[in-house]
């Protein structure tokens, strides 16, 4: 098998460069077994606003249910594929990355998607199924055409933002318009980089990539928090859910997280 057409396509899949997407920081600048430096090392942001998004998102969970908190450890892994991925730029890195964010996009659905949107003939356990059937169809067909899983990816984020505008409510306006605005700077980002490189090393600033992966994760941040507010708003509102910001209330950035006032089970069970 060593040296067969099979063994070869399998271990270039691992291969440095063996990806087809290449991002505008200039490859091997700062070191020879790093292809992108600044993107690579911009995915820590994923380890730390993680475990904190796990603590604070804990009294919600645990009077909802805890699989909230698998969103937050499958970003763990998008952070870890993420690094790989512009350490490497393999093909292997790309589909990682690519895979384990629609999957804890699925997720997401799955959690949160409003049960009573579902269209009459959906109950809850078919929702869940279909949202697994079409992430598994979609992984299959990530393979036909690579390029383009990223502005596929881009899409159903649209879409999400779409169900949240559909379920604002006006006493979370605040969260919500911090959200979009770190999207939108985050997409900017994402564009920029993609399309606009060479305006961007004319200037000599070739990090708007890894600028992306920290204001995306803050946006999902925000995002999770105002998602999980509405739950809670309107599956256990006797727990009198409400914002807060961390570590200072008053201070216009900060992680958002909620506060159960009311009546929840660790109360209950006193
Ligand atoms: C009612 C449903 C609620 C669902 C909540 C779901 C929460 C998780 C959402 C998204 C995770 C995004 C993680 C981004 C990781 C970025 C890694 C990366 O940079 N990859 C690039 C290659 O290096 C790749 O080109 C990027 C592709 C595009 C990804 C698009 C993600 C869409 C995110 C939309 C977020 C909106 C904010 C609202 C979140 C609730
Ligand atoms: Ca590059
Ligand atoms: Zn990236």
């Amino acid at each position: 098998i060593v040296g067969s057409p099979w063994s070869e396509r399998v271990s270039g899949v691992f291969a440095y460069e063996s990806s087809k997407v290449d991002w505008c920081e200039e490859n091997y600048r700062h070191s020879e077994h790093v292809v992108e430096y600044f993107n690579t090392v911009s995915n820590l942001i994923f380890f730390i606003i993680s475990p904190m998004m796990l603590y604070l998102l804990h009294p919600y969970a645990r009077e909802r249910h805890q699989a909230v908190h698998l969103v937050w450890l499958m970003m763990v892994f998008v952070g870890v594929f993420s690094l790989y991925f512009h350490m490497t730029l393999s093909f292997l890195g790309q589909m990682l990355d690519e895979l384990s964010i629609l999957w804890v996009l699925a997720l997401g659905y799955a959690l949160w998607f409003p049960r009573r949107r579902f269209p009459s003939f959906i109950k809850d356990r078919s929702f869940g199924r279909l949202v697994l059937i079409i992430t598994a169809l979609t992984t299959v067909s990530s393979f036909v055409k690579p390029t383009a899983n990223a502005y596929v990816l881009n899409v159903f984020g649209l879409q999400l933002l779409y169900v949240l505008r559909m379920e604002m409510k006006q006493y979370a306006l605040r969260l919500a318009k911090r959200m979009v605005a770190l999207w939108v700077l985050a997409i900017t980002c994402w564009i920029s980089d993609r399309f606009g490189c060479a305006f961007w090393q004319e200037l000599n600033f070739c990090y708007l990539h890894g600028i992306w992966h920290i204001l995306i994760v803050m946006a999902v941040a925000y995002g999770t928090t105002l998602i999980a507010f509405l739950d809670a708003s309107y599956e256990i509102p006797y727990s009198l859910p409400g914002i807060q910001y961390w570590p200072c209330d008053q201070w216009e950035v900060g992680l958002p997280h909620i506060v159960l006032k009311g009546n929840t089970k660790l109360r209950k069970e006193c």
